[in-house]
């Protein structure tokens, strides 16, 4: 099992799709959408890679949302057998060393510098690279670009030898242990924030109200929940065409990773202050 960590925006989910080679974990140029802790898996003949996504740590907010956050961090990295810390090339800030602070000593950790495509001055790299190196008994570091599925192929490769031996865990064309329900809820979330940029605050999410098989039809009934009545308008739009757009492109992923017919209904309600409330919390599905 490999946990993938750092802090929100550094390429995480990407690099995770691109290691189980289908969407599973959502991606978005927003900060702070994977909340969740996902398992992607793909399995070869000689190997099953199970990866675990982790939510970005959270250091710009306060509040009860952000400690549930840190707390999954922390639960994940001391039951996996290789963490891939990873950072953007040429970067290392204070909100990438709170997240090196969580991993415990103990657990073989790879340094994957990101984004190598966007470093236009590669003799820059090495210096970096010893800084790096200085920080931590890194047991690999390996510049790549998420986006290079030649890079995902090495990565593949340089991870192999930290995998355990033994049975596989799952089935060979699992790729999520993660259900239906989850995914739709992640599908609609990522559509919600690609739809209202940067005005959204994270604290909205998304709530599958009920999800029902009939034959090859799912029915997804849903709601997104925000803070506030302008929230609302925001998500909605004029005559309703945000909330359709958001809707039509969210019933259309459904329907590609389902592969079969999405019938999907989507509300928005005001739900004030959720996210500072620890029952609420666990009243939707957060630790
Ligand atoms: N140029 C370039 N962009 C990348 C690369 N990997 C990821 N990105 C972009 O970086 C942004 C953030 O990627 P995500 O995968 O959503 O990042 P994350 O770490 O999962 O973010 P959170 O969900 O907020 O924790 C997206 O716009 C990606 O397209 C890369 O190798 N090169």
């Amino acid at each position: 099992m490999v946990a993938i960590v750092g802090r929100p925006n550094v390429g995480k989910s990407t690099l995770m799709n691109a290691l189980v080679g289908q969407k599973v974990s959502i991606t978005s140029r927003k900060a702070q959408t994977t909340r969740h802790r996902i398992t992607g898996i793909n399995t070869f003949e000689d190997a099953q890679y199970i990866f675990v996504d982790t939510p970005g740590f959270q250091t710009r907010h306060s509040g009860a949302l952000n400690r549930s956050l840190n707390r999954a961090v922390t639960s994940t990295l001391t039951s996996v057998d290789a963490i891939l810390f990873v950072i953007e090339a040429g970067r290392f800030g204070p909100d990438d060393q709170k997240v090196l602070d969580l991993i415990p000593a103990g657990t073989p950790t790879l340094l994957i510098a990101n984004k190598l495509d966007r470093v236009g001055d590669k003799d820059s790299l090495f210096p970096f690279m010893q800084q790096m190196s200085a920080l931590r008994d890194f047991r690999e570091i390996v510049p790549l670009s998420a986006k290079n599925p030649d890079d995902i192929t090495r990565l593949m490769a340089v991870v192999k030898p930290y995998l355990p031996e033994g049975e596989p865990i799952y089935g060979e064309d699992d790729l999520t242990d993660r259900s239906e329900r989850f995914l739709a809820a992640e599908i609609l979330r990522e559509k919600v924030f690609r739809w209202t940029g940067d005005e959204l605050p994270y604290t909205s999410t998304v709530l599958i109200e009920k999800f029902e098989t009939e034959g090859h039809l799912r029915r997804v009934f849903a709601t997104i929940l925000v803070d506030r009545d302008g929230h609302k308008a925001m998500i909605i739009g004029q005559k309703g065409a945000k909330l359709k757009q958001i809707s039509t492109e969210a019933r259309l992923d459904m329907e590609k990773l389902f592969d079969g017919p999405v019938y999907l209904e989507t509300f928005v309600k005001v739900k004030s202050g959720w996210a500072d409330n620890e029952a609420g919390l666990r009243a939707y599905g957060y630790e």
